[in-house]
């Protein structure tokens, strides 16, 4: 079997006492996108810290593409390839959407003309090229969404890590979220996201990991996981138990 494009092995990150992820091994193989579900304070936004480079385990490693990345810094990572959004949007309010896609673009293109270039271009594949020069604060709700996973795309990641950005969407809002998940995906960018609506993420991803207490509590195709017994107590509730 070819090599993962990630791997983390038996990671550990302790906040003082608290285990927030405990003993986690994933694989993640390239044109995979996985889920990555539980509970709040399950570990999941630690986890895309971990592989992101914000927070260093406490144990264990991270490989990205068979690299130890475990010593590597946050923009070392973006330049390897590893692109993340965070829950809650971090784009420059006052600038406008073109010039926050740039910002993205700076990471990985040498030059202004190179990383204008680039935003225009992600600007396009993220359909918010009619907003370029809309000022970000002044964005709907699910436009800033979209600039989130375009500043993201403009560093040409191969592996983006969506924190719930379909969240609080409509269904016709999310449903667009979703077209653009799938047109990454099919570029070429593997996606590793967190999503708790289940009507969501069940038909998009192609596997599913289950966070509980910061161990994995279960993985597998999403049709099996939502019918773990486990997972279904810690995380689901009852109304799932006969779906
Ligand atoms: N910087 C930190 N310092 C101390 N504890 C933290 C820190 N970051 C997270 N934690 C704790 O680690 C645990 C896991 O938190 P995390 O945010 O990863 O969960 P989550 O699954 O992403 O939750 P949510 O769905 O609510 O975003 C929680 O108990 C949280 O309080």
């Amino acid at each position: 079997m070819s090599e993962p494009l990630l791997r983390i092995d038996h990671v550990t990150l302790r906040f003082g006492g608290l285990v927030a992820n405990a003993d986690v091994s994933l694989d993640v193989p390239e044109g995979q996108i996985l889920g990555l579900l539980g509970p709040n304070g399950a570990g999941k936004s630690t986890l895309f810290n971990l592989i992101s480079g914000t927070y260093q385990p406490s144990e264990g490693r991270i490989f990205f593409r068979g690299e130890d990345i475990t010593p590597l810094s946050a923009p070392e990572r973006c330049r390897r390839g590893i692109a993340r959004t965070f829950q809650v949007p971090r784009s420059f309010d006052s600038m406008n959407v073109l010039e926050n896609v740039i910002v993205g673009g700076f990471a990985r293109h040498a030059g202004a003309a190179a990383a204008r270039r680039r935003a225009l271009e992600t600007l396009d594949f993220a359909g918010l090229a009619h907003r370029a020069e809309a000022v970000a604060g002044e964005l709907t709700p699910p436009e800033k969404r979209r600039l989130e996973v375009a500043r993201a795309l403009a560093t040409r990641p191969k592996l983006l890590l969506l924190d719930e950005v379909l969240t609080g969407l409509t269904p016709s809002e999310a449903k667009a979220g979703v077209e653009l998940i799938r047109k990454v995906a099919a570029s070429g960018v593997t996606v590793i996201m967190v999503e708790h609506v289940m009507e969501v993420v069940m038909p998009l991803v192609d596997r599913a990991v289950v966070l509980h207490l910061g161990r994995v509590l279960a993985e597998g195709h999403p049709t099996e996981v939502v019918r773990h017994e486990g997972v279904i107590t810690a995380y689901l509730g009852e109304r799932h138990r006969a779906a």
